[in-house]
């Protein structure tokens, strides 16, 4: 499938926010640990949920997916292996998450996923859990899935380096509730990604599990879990995504007019919640009120270029160069060396898919700077990503005649993506 971008003009958008990715992960893998029933109300339905709750019925859990909500059997923080591979596809958050989850398994797990996930790294979170008790083998490339899990999850001191992502450190502290003894893990490097971490403790409390977080004496972070506090059922209600929204903020960002955005919590731990920050700063204004999240855009005044480091929430990075590339002045985004592991190394897709369409772009080890420039119609690859997707159809109202290849791999996060934009686009003041 592919989609041709006409130009609009002025936008007056008002939509509510799909419900978080990460947030219908945790709920659905935490309910899956916990003692009795539990209900997730309002969760994504898209492929990496699906992927996450299909893999979760496949080690034993009994959900049902309804319209409205899912009901999770919880397993008690017992479950059982499955007699066939598991296979995650392109969720990243499914596979990382559900790595230490299956040493709770009763029997060898081997978890594996697309080409592509058998590119993305996971050797960090392997060799931690094989120092505490795994007996994780590659079974293709060393560092990478596929991987066979079998052992035991003992705790303990855990030593991680945070700096390629923070999936790893996610996926220890869900499963450390049901460790042998007590967990600490402590920081290596620079952490990338931290409010997914902090994202991954909201969950385990709202769940009823101990986790505290501490600066040990050399500054290092650290994370506690006791192992007296086991998940248990509640009723569970997820919040709006800040990075699918995000689209809907730069568009008005972009093409002039405003974005009301309902369904966010506006004191959400999700990162991605800084976009609105860096969007002021770039030249819009935001209001907050009981209609939802408000950006405005005054296309009389000039965007402006800054200078902003991302490391916090790199999936709306690609959202912020797409404005960028229609500011009165270079853009520089500093943190972002993380971006090359994702659904694609999203580095070369930003500079790529800018180029095709005029744009000046350049790249270093850590940073990426838009230069912006007078921009015409291009068509986009995606190659299957689909935040390079829906980022260059956002830019592509404004710039006109541009196609986006391989449409279909929103789905991955935001399956009515293309039906909203076509809503939007029609509302819009024409060109
Ligand atoms: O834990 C999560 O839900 C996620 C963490 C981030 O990954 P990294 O920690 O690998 O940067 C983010 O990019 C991903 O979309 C979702
Ligand atoms: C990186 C992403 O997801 P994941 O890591 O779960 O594949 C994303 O949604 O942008």
């Amino acid at each position: 499938m592919q989609m041709n971008i006409g130009r609009c003009g002025k936008v007056s958008i008002s939509c509510v926010a799909p419900a978080s990715k990460s947030y219908t992960h945790r709920a659905l893998i935490i309910a899956a640990l916990a003692d009795g029933e539990s209900e997730i109300i309002g969760q994504l339905d898209a492929d990496d949920t699906r992927m996450t709750a299909r893999a979760l019925m496949n080690l034993g859990v009994r959900l049902e997916w309804c319209r409205e909500c899912i009901r999770v059997r919880g397993m008690g923080g017992h479950l059982t292996a499955p007699a066939d591979d598991i296979d995650i596809q392109d969720s990243g958050t499914s596979m990382r998450l559900l790595t230490a989850l299956s040493l709770l398994a009763d029997g060898p797990v081997t978890l594996t996923g697309s080409k592509r996930m058998q590119e993305r790294p996971l050797g960090p979170l392997i060799d931690a859990l094989n120092a505490v008790g795994g007996n994780i083998r590659y079974l293709k490339k060393p560092g990478c899935p596929p991987v066979s899990i079998d052992g035991t999850f003992s705790g303990g001191d855990i030593t991680i380096d945070g700096s390629i992502s923070s999936q790893f450190i996610s996926s220890l502290l869900i499963a450390a509730p049901y460790a042998a003894e007590n967990t600490r893990i402590h920081l290596l490097g620079e952490p990338v990604s931290l409010p997914y971490i902090m994202m991954t403790i909201d969950s385990m409390q709202a769940f009823g599990a101990e986790v505290f977080v501490d600066d040990g004496l050399d500054g290092e972070t650290i994370f506690s879990v006791s192992t007296n506090h086991h998940y248990q059922e509640r009723r569970y209600t997820i919040e709006g995504d800040f990075s699918s929204a995000s689209y809907w903020f730069a568009l008005a960002a972009i093409c002039g007019g405003f974005a009301t955005v309902s369904g966010l919590n506006s004191h959400s731990a999700q990162g991605d919640r800084r976009l609105l920050d860096i969007l002021r700063n770039i030249g819009c204004s935001i209001t907050d009120n009981e209609d939802g999240i408000t950006l405005t855009r005054d296309r009389n005044i000039p965007l402006r270029g800054i200078e902003v480091n991302m490391a916090d929430c790199p999936d709306v990075v690609q959202t912020v160069c797409m404005v960028a590339a229609v500011a009165d002045s270079p853009t520089r985004i500093t943190g972002v060396h993380h971006l090359r592991m994702k659904e694609s190394d999203r580095i070369a897709a930003i500079a790529n898919g800018l180029t095709a369409l005029g744009g000046n772009v350049s790249v270093e080890e850590d940073a990426i700077t838009i230069h912006p420039t007078p921009l015409h119609g291009g068509v986009i690859h995606p190659e299957n990503d689909h935040r390079t997707a829906m980022s260059f159809a956002v830019l592509g109202c404004y710039v006109g005649d541009v196609t986006i290849l391989d449409a279909g791999c929103v789905t991955k996060s935001y399956p009515e993506f293309w039906e909203e934009l076509r809503r939007i686009w029609q509302d819009a003041v024409s060109c």
